[in-house]
This record gives structure tokens, sequence and C-alpha cells, in this order.
């Protein structure tokens, strides 16, 4: 066999192969995905040229193949494709498709994995250098007239073109494997790979055979046989669900695909079709999963494909931060995929992306809602948190879902924000007009100040998922003259400020007596005696933390930028209901029984609190049995 060329890859300077192996290592598994998707393209430009009329010839049905001989150390990807002639390999593929080394390392210094480089260079074809030494296509055109052409190149800046010996039309792209990749030999790894990158492709992809238990006539007694027989491999579904209309497809489909995604999953609260051509172009499926505790782990659920090839489930800039716990596929050709995060971030597409996404997700939030009010109901406890975080984080999703985001009581009664102001506003505005709710962190702590709360027929929310601190802030900067207050910030008395005050049945000298008489009974530092005309019916003792003080100490305690807060010693309220029969009793008695009463008391309030522990309690506990 004559050689026809000899020549060099047109990339001045030196050999960009070791930069590309040097740096691209990390993920060299893309290979595959970059030479079967090349595989695919040239499947479907035949298929184009067919129907355009100018291809004439048999189409046949298109395939991609993806082989490994171990012994050879090869791996082989074979399409029927429209194939290259060797004037179009000098094209295509010699003319590496940047200018230089140089140019190749100064734009990649800031990308941080390959695939922000391999497509923006047009170096698909060149990342099977990643893993092998030796790659030679041979490949036969479909034009008229056309002889067959072999590549060969050893990774260095030198190929060969020569006569190839390809009969069919289609290309085989050859790796010869190096020793470092031997892993890419195992078919298990190439399976894992294909699945991973190619499962969605359009075109199909045969990897092997597999036997089939298929039936075949029936025995004597009547009951089906079964033969086992060798059938193609076929590692994917060229047709996924989000390539369809929504019109063709059933709960039933989407629940599938949403199994063949996530396996071990439990069943999605519901999904969404995305679908748009203008002025991007994008398709997916996004699912509400189940939510679990552990956010942390169902993150990074989304996928990106672009065309059916899957890139990424990196989708943080893609998809609005709120919306990373969904799960599901976002395909489109239209995100920049080659350029760094803080690229993508100013990209006037991916922006618009980003606000389609959240506006599908209100308006399906707000049909739902309007259609089966019951259903979604009982689908809050799971949706709640992406409702919440996405009202704190977005402007746009806030002013969607102000009309279905829902309230939750200690009741387990649900309201929207409306709904509730309406209901609580005759009991709970104080005296200024404003609205003040009432809301719990821990119920079943709080429930003695819970119950003072429902004695004066106030509400109390339930607001203790992790998220709800900073959507209580949210709430009290959107919501007009309302006020949020947990309801252990104060005796019940005075959560709510009215006008009314209930009268002092104590003299100002027996105030300041019983002052001192508690002073000294708490040991505890950071606690303020204060003495409070109260309702007789309410608890003698209450110790409560101020409402603006614990959210600052909380918010210090997150990292919030009030380090001073987190810094200052807690400090309470004791709050002596002066009206209460114990507060006169005590009045009455001397010298240690006093002091004694008093140590109860506020010890009582403390253990209500969840504040009584170690020496202290063991102290409470003997007194306690001394006084029964
Ligand atoms: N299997 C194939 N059959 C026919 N032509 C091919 C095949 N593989 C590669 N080519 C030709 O070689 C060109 C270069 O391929 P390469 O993968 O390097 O870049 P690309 O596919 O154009 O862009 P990228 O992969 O970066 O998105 C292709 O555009 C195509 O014309």
């Amino acid at each position: 066999m004559s050689i026809q060329e000899k020549g060099n890859i047109s990339i001045h300077t030196e050999n960009i192969f070791p930069i590309i192996k040097k740096f691209l290592y990390s993920d060299n598994e893309i290979f595959l995905r970059e030479l079967v998707s090349n595989a695919v393209d040239a499947v479907q430009k035949i298929k184009r040229l067919g129907s355009l009329g100018q291809f004439n010839g048999e189409v046949g049905q298109p395939l991609v193949q993806v082989a490994v001989d171990k012994e050879a150390k090869t791996i082989t990807i074979s399409d029927n494709g429209l194939g290259m002639t060797a004037e179009e390999i000098k094209k295509y593929i010699n003319q590496v498709a940047f200018s230089g080394a140089s140019e190749f390392v100064e734009k990649f210094k800031d990308a941080k994995d390959a695939n922000e480089i391999i497509g923006k260079f047009g170096l698909g074809f060149y990342s099977a250098f990643m893993v092998a030494d030796l790659v030679e296509i041979q490949t036969l055109s479909y034009q008229d007239g056309s002889e067959p052409a072999r590549w060969v190149c050893d990774g260095s800046t030198e190929f060969e073109i020569t006569e190839g010996t390809k009969t069919t039309r289609g290309t085989d792209i050859i790796l010869h494997v190096n020793k470092d990749s031997e892993e890419f030999l195992e078919e298990s790894k190439l399976q894992e790979i294909l699945d991973k990158y190619a499962k969605f492709l359009p075109v199909p992809i045969k990897f092997g055979t597999k036997t089939q238990s298929i039936e075949d006539g029936v025995d004597e007694e009547g009951k089906a046989k079964y033969n086992d027989v060798e059938v193609d491999n076929i590692i994917n579904t060229t047709n996924p669900i989000w390539t369809k209309a929504p019109a063709d497809l059933s709960d039933e489909d989407y629940l599938n695909f949403y199994r063949e995604l996530y396996p071990f999953s439990e069943e999605p609260l519901f999904w969404i079709h995305l679908n748009v051509d203008y002025p991007f172009n994008l398709t997916g499926v996004l699912y509400f999963p189940k939510l679990k505790n552990d956010f942390e782990m169902q993150r990074n659920k989304i996928k990106l494909y672009s065309r059916q090839v899957f890139i990424t489930d990196e989708v943080k800039d893609i998809v609005p931060e709120f919306l990373m716990l969904l799960h599901g596929v976002i395909d489109s050709p239209d995100i920049p995929l080659n350029v760094s995060r803080s690229f993508l971030q100013a990209d006037s597409n991916v922006k618009k992306i980003n606000n389609y996404i959240t506006k599908k997700v209100a308006d399906k939030l707000a049909e739902l809602f309007a259609k089966d009010r019951k259903a979604y109901e009982d689908k809050w406890k799971d949706i709640g948190i992406f409702v919440k975080y996405g009202m704190i984080s977005e402007e746009k999703f806030y002013d969607k879902a102000k009309d279905f985001a829902l309230l939750g009581n200690t009741k387990n009664e649900l309201f929207t924000l409306p709904e509730y102001k309406e209901k609580v506003a005759p009991l709970q505005t104080d005296k200024n007009g404003s609205v003040v709710y009432l809301y719990t962190n821990d119920a079943s702590k709080q429930d003695a100040f819970i119950q003072s709360a429902n004695k004066k027929d106030y509400d109390v929310l339930v607001l203790d998922s992790p998220i709800d601190n900073h959507f209580i802030n949210q709430l009290e900067q959107k919501l007009e003259k309302t006020s949020i207050k947990r309801v252990d910030s104060s005796v019940a008395d005075k959560l709510i400020e009215k006008d009314e005050v209930n009268e002092h049945v104590l003299s100002e000298d027996q105030v300041k007596e019983v002052t001192e008489i508690f002073q000294k009974a708490i040991t505890k530092p950071g606690m303020q005696v204060e003495i409070v005309a109260l309702n007789p019916d309410e608890l003698p003792v209450t110790i409560t933390m101020d409402e603006f003080m614990r959210r600052m100490k909380d918010m210090a305690a997150m990292g919030g930028g009030m380090g001073f807060y987190g810094q200052m010693p807690d400090s309470y309220k004791v709050a002596i209901n002066g009206n209460h029969k114990l507060v006169s009793k005590i009045l009455k008695a001397e010298g240690e029984e006093q002091s004694n009463l008093a140590k109860q008391a506020v010890d009582l309030a403390l253990l209500a609190q969840g504040m009584l522990t170690g020496a202290e309690l063991t102290a409470f506990v003997s007194r306690s049995v001394e006084l029964i």
C-alpha cells in the first residue's frame, strides 16, 4: 500500500497532546462521549442528506457501535454515517480549530475541567489521545466514487493518510489504548460511561450483545416455551420523554422515566414539562421529589443535556438556587457549556433560562393550588421548603407565591397569607395597629407558652424548619403592619401590647420586696426580675428571652454578621405574676420557707424552658421531695 500523504497537523509550535493529557486527565472518560456523539452526528447528517434528496443511496438502519478488543487493546467506535473523504479528513481532522498550543494554554488557565475547553476548541476528536497512544480512522464517504481512507496518528503532530480498507459507508475510529488507560478495556467500565453520557442519544448505540429469553411456541402441555437468544445490546433510549410532546405522555410515562433516572427513590410529588424554543431552546422534565432530611444528598440531581448528550449534573448556575432540590433533566443546546462559571452567570441566555424555570415552577404550583386545594395541602409538607426558599431568594417568585404559600398552626390548619391575616387580625392587633403573628419553633418545648396564648384565643403558627428564620424575616419585610413573635418571647399578656392594663394587687413596697426575694432566689447570671400584673390564672413565674435579642443571637450563631450579639451573655426576663396567689403566699412566709418557695417557683419556670440542668436540677429534685 502506498502512502498518500504525510504531514503535520497544523498547530504551531509544540505538541499539544501532552498538554491535553495533562490538563484533562481527571475526566478522561469523556473521550467516549465525544467520539460517540461525533458518530451520532455523522449518522444524523446522512439521514438529513437523504431526506433533502442530496443522497440517493440507501440510508439503512442508523447504528453506532462501540466494541472492545482486550487482546489487541483497542476500542472501536463505528458508525454508518456519512463518512469522510481523504480531503475531508485533512480539512476537519488535521486543522485543529485553534491557532496553537500557546493560545490553548492561555485560554485554559481558568478552566476547571475538560468540559470547559474540549468543545470550545473543536477538540472533541482529539480527546481520544487522553486514553490512546495511537488513533486510527478508517472511513468511506457517502459521496459517489469515494475511496476508503485511513488516517493514523500517534499523538505527535505527525499524521499519515493512506488508502483505507473500509468497504461500507461510515467511519471506524480505532483507539489503541495506552498503558495508563487500560481500565477502559473493561466492558463494565465502558458500559458505565455509556450509561452516563449516551443513555439518551438519538441514534441506537450497540455495545456487544446480550442474552434474551424470548417466547418460542408452546410445549406439549400448551405452556409457553422460551429460548435464549443473543441480541444486540442497545444501551440507549433514542427518544426520551423530554423530546416528546406533553400531550402524548401519560402520568405513567413520567413516573417510569423518573424510576429509570433514580431507581431507588420514592415517587415524585409532581412534575413540570419544560418546552420552549424562543428566545432560547430548552426542553426537559423537572420533578418535585419527596424530601428527606438530608438535603445535601438530594442536590445536584438535575442532569444537563445538550441535544440528548449528557453534559453534567452540576447545574448550579443554570437552575435557580432554590430549585436545586428538584430532580430531572434539562436539555438545551443554548447553554454555553464551554466557558467559565463566571461567564455563565452573566450569560443572558442563562438568565432567561433561570427566569423561565422559576416562572414555570410558580405557574405549576399556582395551578395545583387552584385545582385541588386539599391535594395541594397534603403535599405542603414537602413543597413548603421550595416555596419558602423561593420566596426568600427570588423577588419574582415571591410575587407569585404569596397567593399559594401556606402557614400552618399548632392545630394543623393551613392558611394562605391573606386568609391568615383575616383570621387573626381581630384579636391579635396591638395598640399601634400592627397585627402580631405568634409562632413556635418547637411545639413540645414551648407547650406552656402555646397553651397560655391559646387561653387568650391567640393562634400560634408552627415555623420550625431551618429555613423558617429567614422566612419570618422576609414576611415581616413584605407584609404590611405585621410583626412576628415567638410565643415564648414574652408572657402571654404582653405578647401583643394592648391599651387595657391588668390591675396590680401589690402595693409599691410589696413590688420592691417581691423583687428582692426573687433576685436572691436566682443563682443563674443574666436574669432580670420584673413584677408584672397578669391574669391570676397565668403561671406565677415565666422566663422569656426578648424576641429582638433572640433573633440577633440566632443570626450571630448562623454567622449572619451579628458577631457583637453573639458575644453578649444570654439575658432573660423573669416575669413574676404579681397577681398570682403564690406571690401573696411568699410575701406572708418568712426565712428559709420564703426563699425556698421563691426558688421552687423559679426552678419550675426554668424547667418549663428546659433550662434546669446539672446540680441545679438535683437541688430542685431534693427540695421538691422535702416539700411533698
Ligand atoms: N465519525 C465521524 N464521521 C464523520 N465525520 C466525523 C466523524 N468524527 C469527526 N468527524 C468530522 O471531524 C470534525 C471534527 O470533529 P471534532 O469532534 O474534533 O469537532 P466537532 O465535532 O466539530 O466539535 P466538538 O466535538 O468540539 O463539539 C467534525 O466536525 C466532523 O466533520
